[in-house]
């Protein structure tokens, strides 16, 4: 037996709530109702977080340039500047002339009693340099592309490369709900505003974990501004939970991985803690295989059998001898091995050829065990269609293969649109996973994985580039198959596979071949407390 899946310790990774923006608002307008607290006073601690963010960083006052829009964003502007004032910036603040709402009306105010409010103007912004810039004019609020002059001040901002950029909330243009800029192409360009810090509110939005977000808020910090009570109180279930992308946090509760605690609690023997059945392609296609069933084998299942056609098998002699190889010619012969109920959790797909992964499919959802379908078995599922799949089916796309799968989605994902928000690759998850019945996982550095119930997690991962390597997504498959077998969850064992699959190439570094990532895991998992 295992010993490492007797042992009972708990996962420590912390897991921070997400919130779309109109869940953010309505988290705020509930404590402003509440009378507990204004929005002046929020407004005032969010100014304040940022300025103490900043002072933490730059702790030697210099000169700040600080950018105000016309709305809430805006006004926590006004207030980071006040307090930059105070600490001995010395400051130029860059204003509009609309009149914002109360607020932010007050923080202008407030401001202006101290120091002067010259226009938001390219020209005003070239005048004098600045050794750090504050981007305040857009937040939450962003509803259009910026145009004119405001897009003239973003474009120039996104050149200069010059001047620390600080953003309150995020660098203004980007869609906080899908990490997209507005008006702008999907993909990175050379323009854009790129923060070396940026301080959001309450909980992580979308936008800041997806897509262009991470590259573009640089260090991502997020201050309580004492919402928690509200947001707790919320009776729609948030968005989900994404981990805090870098560091395990032991402050925070462990709930995203508290699965993985109960899925080994109690001893027991092999058959306890699963059985994995990873199916192999024809001779000499072995390998994608073989990297799924020794992260499988790592992530804790009790037995992993590798499943190639019996004239392949010799290719599959070699180690881990931990591992059983049985022929598995065609759909009667899976159908017969999944007689045995033992087999908790089996993987379709990496190296198995489309032809032999649409034979398979049949008997492997007639069964209906815990399955990943991955590579070859998510293409021939584009050809029969998407439909009659169960939940404890995880469909493990990279985008190329959820386009082929569902091209209309994909399609709606390139799409580019002056009004926000993008559809976004939480939505386009949402929506396959509903379609298809299955648990879905489109990977990237911006994994999300959405269940067909509507339940949502997102792994932001975009300090491991060097995770993009042939075989990743093999080794990503085993994992998740791994825990699955060992009784998590779908959605749990997708999401805590992502999760130690980056916490894995983390660990190792630059230079990492998928062939390193599974005997990463178990310091990982020791590293988690697991
Ligand atoms: N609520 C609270 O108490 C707290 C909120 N907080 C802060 O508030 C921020 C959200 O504030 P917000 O809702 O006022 O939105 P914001 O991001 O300032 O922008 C909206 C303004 O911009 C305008 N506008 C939009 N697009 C435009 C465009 N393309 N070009 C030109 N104008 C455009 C839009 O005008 P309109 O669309 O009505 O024409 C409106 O005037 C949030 O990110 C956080 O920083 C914190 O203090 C915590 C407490
Ligand atoms: N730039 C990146 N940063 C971090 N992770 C990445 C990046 N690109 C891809 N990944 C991850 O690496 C894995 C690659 O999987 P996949 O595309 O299926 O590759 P392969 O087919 O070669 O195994 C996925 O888990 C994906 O989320
Ligand atoms: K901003």
């Amino acid at each position: 037996m295992r010993q490492s899946a007797q042992k009972t310790g708990s996962l420590r990774m912390g897991w921070a709530e997400v919130l779309t923006t109109a869940r953010m608002r309505a988290i705020e307008a509930a404590a402003m109702a509440s009378g507990a607290v204004s929005g002046a006073e929020l407004m005032e601690r969010a100014g304040a977080a940022v300025a103490g963010a900043i002072r933490l960083r730059w702790p030697r006052p210099g000169r700040a340039l600080v950018l105000c829009g016309p709305g809430n964003n805006g006004g926590d502007g006004y207030v980071v500047a006040r307090h930059l004032a105070q600490a001995g910036w010395r400051l130029r603040v860059l204003g509009m002339d609309n009149t914002p709402g109360p607020d932010a009306a007050l923080m202008k105010q407030r401001w202006a009693a101290i120091g002067a409010i010259a226009p938001l103007t390219l020209d005003q912004l070239r005048r004098k340099p600045a050794d750090l810039c504050v981007d305040a004019i857009f937040g939450t609020g962003l509803t259009r592309a910026p145009k004119g002059e405001i897009a003239a001040i973003l474009a120039h901002l996104g050149q200069d490369r010059a001047t620390e950029l600080v953003a309150v909330d995020c660098p203004s243009g980007l869609c906080l709900d899908s990490g997209g800029f507005l008006g702008r192409p999907r993909e990175a360009a050379t323009d854009e505003l790129r923060a070396r810090l940026t301080v959001a509110f309450d909980s992580p939005k979308p936008g800041h974990l997806l897509e262009r977000g991470p590259d573009c808020c640089g260090e991502l910090v997020i201050a309580d501004i004492g919402l928690r009570r509200w947001r707790e109180a919320a009776v729609a279930p948030m968005i989900g939970v994404a981990p805090s992308f870098d560091i395990p946090d032991s402050r925070r509760p462990a709930h995203g991985t508290a699965a993985l605690d109960k899925a080994r609690a109690g001893g027991g023997h092999k058959f306890t803690h699963g059985h994995a059945l990873v199916l192999a392609g024809g001779f000499g296609h072995g390998g994608a295989a073989r990297l799924a069933a020794r992260a499988a084998l790592r992530a804790g299942a009790g037995l992993v059998t590798l499943g190639p056609p019996r004239a392949a098998l010799i290719e599959h002699s070699g180690p881990p001898d931990a591992l059983m190889r049985r022929g598995v010619d065609d759909a009667d012969a899976l159908a017969a091995l999944l007689a045995d109920a033992r087999i908790s959790a089996v993987v379709l797909g990496p190296g198995c050829g489309v032809e032999r992964a649409a034979a398979l499919l049949d008997p492997l959802l007639a069964a209906e065990r815990p399955c990943v379908l991955d590579a070859d078995a998510v293409t021939a599922l584009a050809a029969r269609g998407p439909g009659g799949l169960h939940p404890a089916c995880v469909l493990t796309p990279h985008q190329g293969e959820f386009a082929r799968v569902f091209p209309d989605l994909a399609a709606k994902l390139a799409e580019t649109s002056p009004h926000g928000p993008f559809y976004s690759r939480i939505d386009a998850a949402r929506e396959a996973a509903a379609r298809s019945g299955a648990t879905l996982l489109l990977k990237g550095p911006d994994t999300v994985i959405a269940a067909p119930d509507g339940q949502l997690r997102i792994h932001s991962a975009f300090d491991v580039p060097w995770l993009a390597t042939a075989g990743a997504g093999d080794v990503l498959s085993g994992i998740i198959a791994g825990l699955l077998a060992r009784g998590l969850a779908p959605l749990d064992a997708a999401a805590t596979g992502a999760l130690l699959h980056a916490a894995a190439a983390r660990r190792f570094g630059p230079g990492l071949i998928a062939d390193d990532l599974p005997d990463m895991l178990p310091a990982v998992l020791r590293d988690l407390g697991a």
